[in-house]
């Protein structure tokens, strides 16, 4: 059982342009409920994180959601605001600085704010074995079963039971983890097919490591981001505490853990991977939130017809031969004829028609909007 306190850290940045309209500049997707049980993706990332949580969990995000992330979540959680988003290293590197300073020996476990998980059991079983193997001093990821050959996620190759060093790789075993060979970002299509037939698992952006060998490992890869963020830590609740963070933020290199870390780590043999046991989904785009619905037997209408529609939200819908999801709680009666396999999103200033296979385009259309003079709706 790992003996070092625990405290889950949550980045919570990005944009979220692939589930536009539901998702806006002002209301990033981990802000929204897009499961029907009434609690954001963040609260559902928190709810599983609690239980698991020795020392209150931090979450981290841009200045102009603090407000919002806070009016979710119970009074404990810290929220540290960054001034300006710096990509997932700056702000994971924030908060491990906080941890250290505050409790040396604990372990930080980073999860994203916008992920589904739902057996939360099996999750925090994979979570123990991960502070286990922290315990070690090694930076510790969780790697998913991949579902299919995707290339917009990162894997991980391990070294199953063999590894450079047997001793190490022997204790791993003994904790239940791996060491990791190498981390290979978002694949084409071919490799990923390579990977998935190989055995490789899914990145998804989970990191157990002790705060201290964080910083010291970023120390060594890039001196001046463990430094300023060791900084404004250490500025923390005095009276210079905003003007460190205004001078000292904007010197951090953006850049993502992924590259900043567990890329050269794992090429010294200092990462480990726990297997999962659960599934999981980032539900990234209008097809996986479909895809979500579509499992969750009870909210879908069926006719005779051949209609199957999942209605999400109040909205008032009536279908005849249509396959559909439809997203909206305006007052809008929605009717819809002979549509097959499309998302509809219907929100106050923006409806949109998406063909379940263009899901990838959406990106596209979001970025004309500024071009358009519609920045207001993004
Ligand atoms: N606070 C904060 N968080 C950020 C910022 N930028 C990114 N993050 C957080 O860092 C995590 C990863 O960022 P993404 O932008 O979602 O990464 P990605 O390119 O999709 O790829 C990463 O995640 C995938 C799984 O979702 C992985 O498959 C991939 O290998 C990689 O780790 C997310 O939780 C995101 O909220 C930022 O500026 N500020």
């Amino acid at each position: 059982m790992p003996e070092a306190p625990f405290v889950p850290v949550v980045p919570a940045g990005g944009s979220g342009t692939r589930l536009w309209p539901l998702s806006r500049r002002a209301r990033p997707k981990f802000l929204l409920d897009l499961t029907g049980q009434g609690r954001s993706l963040l609260q559902l990332t928190l709810d599983r994180l609690a239980p698991l949580a020795d020392r209150p969990p931090i979450v981290v995000t841009g200045r102009a959601h603090v407000a919002a992330v806070r009016e979710q979540l119970d009074e404990d959680v810290r929220v540290l605001a960054e001034p300006s988003a710096r990509n997932s290293m700056p702000a994971i590197a924030l908060a491990a600085a906080h941890v250290e300073r505050e409790s040396p020996d604990a372990v930080i476990g980073s999860f994203a704010a916008d992920h589904l998980i739902e057996e939360e059991a099996a999750f925090a079983r994979a979570v123990t074995a991960a502070r286990d193997a922290a315990e070690l001093g090694l930076l510790v990821t969780v790697g998913i079963a991949p579902a299919s050959p995707s290339t917009g996620f990162g894997y991980i190759e391990s070294a199953g039971d063999g590894g450079a060093d047997p001793a190490l790789s022997a204790r791993l075993r003994a904790v239940g983890a791996e060491p990791v060979v190498r981390f290979v970002e978002k694949p084409d299509r071919e490799r990923a097919e390579a990977f998935v037939d190989a055995g490789l698992r899914w990145n998804a952006g989970m990191f157990v490591v002790r705060a201290s060998v964080l910083l010291d490992e970023l120390a060594v890869q890039i001196p001046a981001l463990a430094a300023g963020a060791r900084e404004i830590a250490a500025a923390h609740g005095g009276a210079e505490e905003q003007e460190v963070l205004e001078r000292v933020w904007p010197t951090m290199t953006a850049i993502a853990i992924d590259h900043a870390l567990a890329e050269p780590l794992a090429a010294q043999g200092r990462v480990a991977v726990v297997p999962a046991e659960f599934d999981w989904d980032d539900v990234g785009d209008f097809a996986a939130l479909a895809r979500q619905f579509r499992e969750r037997e009870g909210a879908a209408r069926r006719g005779e017809d051949g209609t199957e529609v999942h209605v999400v939200g109040s909205a008032s819908v009536d279908a005849l031969s249509s396959r559909a999801t439809v997203y909206g709680s305006t007052d809008r009666h929605i009717a819809l004829v002979g549509l097959e396999g499309v998302s509809i999103v219907d929100t106050e200033d923006v409806l949109l028609v998406l063909a379940d296979e263009k899901v990838q385009a959406l990106q596209q259309l979001v970025g004309r909007l500024d071009e358009q003079g519609l920045g207001r709706l993004r």
